[in-house]
């Protein structure tokens, strides 16, 4: 039986209107708009979606954002200076600066120097360590708390699964394996090295791919039933000359014969990940002006 689909634009799209009226409150109880500024260096056109799209919903959701174009030759320097600059500007509740950077800016630098209670992308080494603690004041990073969103929302518990995470990048492979260990699954962190992945990733309950490489994970890697969670964002050529798609890590038609449910590239993780920004930004906005959290973010 083909398995079900995880319809991530749904799931945002619910996320985004729990959002919105939470926003409403909270501009009601502060007197001001929650907050998001988002930053871009250059002009990677990819990039450029990404942060439409983000400022976008931003606005859909009650919020305020703005955002600041800096050009590709910007130096290390000037954008410090606006980050301290937002830090310091009551307004802002959180801080996202789009990654990847050009290279005379040193990524690590940029983000330390982001206030970790506005750092609403969750890269901070404070948010990293509150998230790798326990501390529920962790700001998390939004891709993987989605994945969990969307995971928890199709499994119920996670307790006592096998899960299984390709990748182990900062911003997403490692803060996925913390949040399903939080979970009480038994968490097994896969990467380049990994002897016989195929072989590791037959034992997940759960598989979270986020490695980069197009339709990478095969029909033949998957446990019958399993629940697989797509997180690859790769652009291939298209069926027509000049034109691109995007596909994920996994071989999402084989894939779908064998697991039980799975997420598709579009419209799986990718809208949740901008979803979970917003939600970011407003426990970011309620936590700076000393309001309590509501429940159901
Ligand atoms: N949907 C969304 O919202 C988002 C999607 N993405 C997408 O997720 C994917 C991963 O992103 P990100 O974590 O930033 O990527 P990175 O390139 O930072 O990390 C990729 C990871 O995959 C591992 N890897 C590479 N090749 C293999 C292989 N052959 N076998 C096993 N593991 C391998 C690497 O291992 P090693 O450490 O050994 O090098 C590394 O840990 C990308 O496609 C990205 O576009 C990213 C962020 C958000
Ligand atoms: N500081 C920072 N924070 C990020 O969260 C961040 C970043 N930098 N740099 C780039 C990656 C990538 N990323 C995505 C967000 C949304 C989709 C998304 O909405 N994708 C849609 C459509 C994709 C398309 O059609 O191109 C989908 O999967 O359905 C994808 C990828 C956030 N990132």
């Amino acid at each position: 039986m083909a398995a079900a689909l995880i319809d991530g634009r749904a799931a945002a799209e619910a996320l985004r209107a729990r959002v919105g009226i939470a926003a409403d409150f909270f501009r009601a109880a502060s007197g001001r708009a929650a907050g998001l500024a988002t930053v871009l260096v250059g002009e990677d056109p990819a990039s450029s979606v990404y942060i439409r799209s983000k400022i976008k919903a931003t606005h859909e959701a009650n919020m305020h954002g703005v955002h600041h174009p800096l050009p590709a030759d910007t130096r290390e320097e000037q954008l410090l200076a606006l980050v301290e600059q937002l830090n310091r500007d009551p307004s802002v509740d959180g801080i996202l600066v789009q990654l990847p950077l050009p290279d005379q800016i040193d990524t690590a630098r940029v983000i330390a120097a982001i206030d970790p209670d506005k750092d609403v992308d969750g890269f901070h080494v404070v948010n990293a360590g509150r998230l790798a603690v326990g501390d529920p004041d962790a700001l998390v990073p939004c891709t993987p708390l989605g994945c969990l969103h969307l995971l928890k929302s199709h499994l119920g518990s996670l307790s006592g699964l096998e899960a299984v995470v390709i990748g182990r990048s900062n911003i997403v492979g490692k803060p996925m394996a913390a949040l399903l260990l939080a979970e009480s699954c038994t968490v097994t962190i896969a990467h380049s090295r990994t002897s016989d992945l195929p072989e590791v990733c037959r034992r997940a309950d759960i598989l979270v791919a986020a490695v980069g490489r197009a339709e990478m994970v095969r029909g033949d890697w998957i446990k019958p039933g399993a629940c697989l969670i797509d997180v690859g964002i790769n652009r291939v050529a298209g069926a027509e000359p000049g034109k691109t798609r995007i596909v994920g890590d996994v071989a999402f038609d084989e894939a779908r014969e064998v697991a039980g449910a799975i997420t598709p590239v579009p419209g799986g993780v990718g809208p949740m990940t901008i979803a979970m920004l917003l939600r970011n930004t407003l426990v970011a906005a309620h936590r700076r002006a000393n309001l309590a959290v509501p429940e159901d973010l």
